[in-house]
């Protein structure tokens, strides 16, 4: 877990003319992620299987050690966490938390919950990320959380605070990870009594939830849902390790490789997620199809191939938001203008994606429209050769990688893709294992 790579200030691609193979995936962020903190919040000891190995999973890691939980590397992908049935050895603790909302949204919560004398901080994206509705949320049922920099954002000071939470309430329209957040700490709260968490408004992201709700149920707790509008935690449930447990491949990782399979001509299969995920971002699949790719399904693996020239799509992806990115580039090989709508999270996220995302496709020729929460792209004849901008954001550099493939010939030229290390947020050997699909030669 702790190795660290060497990564150029830029990457240059040459243009692929085909893409074929196999590629193995990291393990799922979002299920990662989950599992190491209900691991630490249960009674007893689980083996995790397949853990990612990222940045995103070492915040989470070392947030965990920094607050006692002891745990284990078996090796790389492995770890034993050694549960501590939710409560926390050490009581002071200043944790870094990078840029994983997954790591800080959880905990701020479960910290609240269980008292101490807490920091919380990351990247200066980090500190750009909201975190008011969760915070306003834990606050009115008697947590103690103060910002230290700016309202509504990360630093967090948590203190000691005194929880009386039957009923409590929500935002779901900025973050489905707020939620989270409250769901996974709801078992610690529902001593002697119910917790029921209310929705106020949209709740965007839904699939997140079902991770949530899923993992919580592998480690011992059932929620009860009322469609997307209330969930309740019974009292008189806990954590309890599962003993061992697997992580999925990660299926926003997975969607590079199949646009790429779609694009490229293919087949390219990923393996480590199928037709059984928890994960949402599987249904990314399910948009490629409607885009003209042929895709195949197994219990572990999915593959794509070309069919074509990519048809234009227009589609509400609010629940894929992270997969929708790639959608948003494999529309420049498309046959007519694409939209993609109801994402206006994109706004929040590693980076203000949406403005990322028309300023870097018009570098290669595009014609985009950025409305608030929808972007139209219209691809060009050929794609230019151009110098891609990642705004330290894992996803614009893995994505923009699939401007490469030659589908639109561009004189040789090379598309250069410059930070590529952010993508070690939760991807870390993603060039090479996009070499590993990439043929530079017609065969
Ligand atoms: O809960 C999760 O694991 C995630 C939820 C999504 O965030 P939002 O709910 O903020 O859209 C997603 O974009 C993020 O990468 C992971
Ligand atoms: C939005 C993302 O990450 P986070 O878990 O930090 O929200 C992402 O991985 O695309």
């Amino acid at each position: 877990m702790t190795q660290q790579k060497h990564y150029p200030q830029h990457i240059d691609l040459e243009p692929v003319m085909h893409v074929e193979g196999t590629v193995r995936l990291p393990g799922s962020k979002s299920i990662s992620n989950r599992t190491l903190l209900l691991a630490a919040l249960s009674e007893g000891t689980t083996t995790i299987h397949d853990l990612l190995a990222s940045d995103d999973t070492m915040v989470m890691l070392g947030a965990l050690r920094s607050l006692g939980i002891q745990w284990d590397e078996v090796d790389e992908r492995t770890v034993v966490v050694h549960g501590n049935g939710g409560v926390l050895p050490t009581g002071e603790a200043d944790l870094f938390m990078g840029n994983a909302g997954t790591a800080i949204r959880p905990l701020t919560a479960a910290l609240a919950v269980i008292g101490g004398d807490y920091t919380l901080h990351g990247v200066s994206r980090m500190h750009e990320r909201p975190i008011g509705d969760l915070v306003d949320a834990l606050n009115e049922i008697g947590a103690q959380i103060e910002y230290t920099g700016e309202q509504g954002f990360p630093p967090l000071r948590i203190r000691r605070g005194h929880i009386h939470a039957n009923r409590m309430s929500v935002r779901g329209n900025v973050s489905s990870q707020f939620l989270t957040a409250l769901l996974m700490a709801a078992p610690l709260m529902a001593r002697g009594h119910a917790v029921t968490i209310d929705v106020v408004g949209e709740l965007i992201s839904k699939p997140y939830i079902e991770i949530t709700l899923n993992l919580m149920r592998r480690f011992g707790v059932a929620v009860e849902q009322n469609g997307w509008a209330s969930f309740t935690v019974q009292p008189g449930q806990k954590y309890v390790s599962p003993g061992s447990i697997h992580v999925e491949g990660d299926a926003s990782s997975a969607s590079y490789f199949l646009a790429a399979g779609a694009i490229g001509g293919g087949p390219v299969r990923v393996e480590g997620v199928g037709q059984d995920s928890i994960q949402g971002d599987v249904r990314f699949a399910d948009a490629l199809e409607r885009m003209g790719a042929i895709v195949t399904r197994g219990e572990n693996w999915i593959e794509a191939r070309g069919n074509g020239v990519l048809k234009a799509i227009d589609a509400d992806f609010n629940h894929i938001p992270d997969a929708a990115m790639t959608i948003a580039v494999a529309a420049l090989y498309a046959d007519g203008t694409s939209t993609l709508r109801n994402i206006a999270s994109w706004r929040v996220k590693e980076t203000d994606r949406l403005a990322a995302m028309a300023t870097e496709l018009r570098k290669v020729g595009a014609i985009v429209e950025e409305g608030a929460d929808y972007i139209t792209i219209t691809p060009p004849e050929e794609l230019l050769p151009a110098t891609i901008d990642t705004y330290d954001d894992h996803r614009m550099a893995m994505c923009f990688s699939l401007a490469a493939l030659d589908g639109k010939a561009r004189r040789g030229n090379a598309m250069r893709i410059n930070d590529p290390k952010c993508v070690a947020k939760t991807f870390p050997d993603y060039f090479e294992a996009f070499a590993s699909i990439a043929r530079s030669e017609l065969f």
